[in-house]
């Protein structure tokens, strides 16, 4: 990897510092860049784990993609450990939250959601190779732009250094209480009161991030690590009041104290909450193109989150349903109809107010319903 120069430190952790890097092609004078997490020789052995464990990880979209590893001998005849990694243009999660706060603006739980998809893809695939991240945190999810999924981010799992090696159906048992491997504000009870590490350690981790991007704020006020540890193994984390009962629900299934009952990333990847998202996304991603499936069973397009229907029909109960859960998931979508025809030609004016009648009953919070009427007698 000798090509590779650094250019400057991007942050430092435990082990050392991380640099940004450039490589430039002398064929095609293409450049390319990575973050390298370096460590002197001697003190390597954790980055030398992590390069072991994400070369197990490396066929995820979800998970931090690692490029490789050398030694080069730096300053006078220091030899220095350098783990190459693909390089998040975007920061960490972590940055993102604290820039909506400060900028007083919060994350839609469409947003929400479809972070919390990709977190869990990620630490699905983590499981599946036998691992327990045992670190999940804002801090350690990595941002890439994607522009093309309507302005919303890539978000990669990174920080693989206190992972552990927990095949299916096991934990480890770390045999002391108070010795949770990770971050203790995102540790889950169990790891406290017993020392126990299975995956549902990363499940309460993920649910204190997926709390943290909705609020802003962690789960646990505390005064000091006693209170903490306390708090955690005696009480419940402050889930948000302020949010729909399908993003509270996701939440609980999270934060269920006992590690056996907690949901698992195969059922929550099913849960309303993840669904919703995932669907809002998509339609986003249409930006105006016909949906042939959708809530009123006709032309539907999305352009700068309205909705405008053609040929609208009266709506049956099972679509109805569909576009309520869709309003839910994303309160920010104002629904306007507009009629491509003489509304007459679809609709008595006695159907019609059935039809804003009905409408109005999925309407909730800042949702607005406009129904162009100018054209009934
Ligand atoms: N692939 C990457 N692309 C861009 N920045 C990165 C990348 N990996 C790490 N960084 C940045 O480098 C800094 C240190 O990261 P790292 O995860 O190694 O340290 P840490 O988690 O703070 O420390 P430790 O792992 O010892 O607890 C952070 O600011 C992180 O955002």
């Amino acid at each position: 990897m000798d090509q590779w120069k650094k250019l400057y430190v991007l942050g430092a952790g435990s082990y050392g510092k991380v640099y940004y890097a450039v490589k430039m092609d002398p064929v095609s004078l293409c450049v390319s860049v990575a973050a390298v997490k370096c460590a002197d020789m001697n003190r390597s052995v954790s980055l030398q784990r992590e390069a072991e464990i994400l070369t197990t990880l490396k066929d995820s979209p979800y998970v931090v993609q690692f490029i490789g590893s050398d030694v080069s001998i730096d300053n006078g005849n220091v030899s220095t450990y350098n783990l190459f990694l693909e390089y998040a243009y975007g920061g960490s999660l972590h940055d993102l939250i604290i820039n909506s706060k400060m900028r007083r603006i919060r994350m839609s739980e469409v947003e929400v959601g479809f972070y919390a998809y990709q977190l869990l893809k990620g630490i699905q695939h983590v499981h599946e190779k036998g691992w327990v991240h045992c670190d999940i945190k804002p801090a350690n999810v990595l941002i890439f732009n994607n522009a093309e999924r309507g302005g919303m981010h890539k978000l990669k799992l990174a920080d693989f250094g206190l992972s552990l090696r927990v095949p299916e159906g096991v934990a480890y048992m770390t045999g002391a209480a108070m010795s949770n491997r990770g971050t203790l504000p995102y540790a889950p009870p169990e790891s406290l009161i017993s020392g126990f590490h299975g995956r549902s350690y990363d499940i309460w981790s993920l649910g204190c991030t997926v709390a943290e991007m909705m609020t802003g704020c962690r789960v646990w006020i505390y005064r000091d690590t006693k209170d903490l540890q306390w708090k955690i193994m005696n009480e419940e984390p402050m889930v948000p009041s302020d949010v729909s009962e399908i993003a509270r629900d996701f939440l609980y299934k999270c934060l269920i104290k006992d590690p056996l009952k907690r949901w698992t990333t195969q059922q929550l990847l099913q849960h309303p909450f993840i669904q919703q998202a995932l669907l809002c996304t998509r339609m986003r991603e249409t930006h105006g193109i016909t949906s042939r499936v959708n809530p009123f069973g006709c032309r539907l397009g999305i352009y700068r989150k309205e909705i405008h229907i053609s040929s609208p029909r009266v709506v049956e109960s099972s679509r109805r349903n569909r576009l309520s859960e869709f309003l839910i998931a994303d309160p920010a979508i104002s629904i306007s109809i507009s009629f491509s025809d003489h509304p007459s030609k679809f609709f008595s004016s006695q159907s019609m107010s059935k039809l804003r009648h009905r409408m109005s009953q999925f309407c909730s919070r800042n949702i607005t319903i406009s129904i162009p009427i100018k054209h009934l007698k």
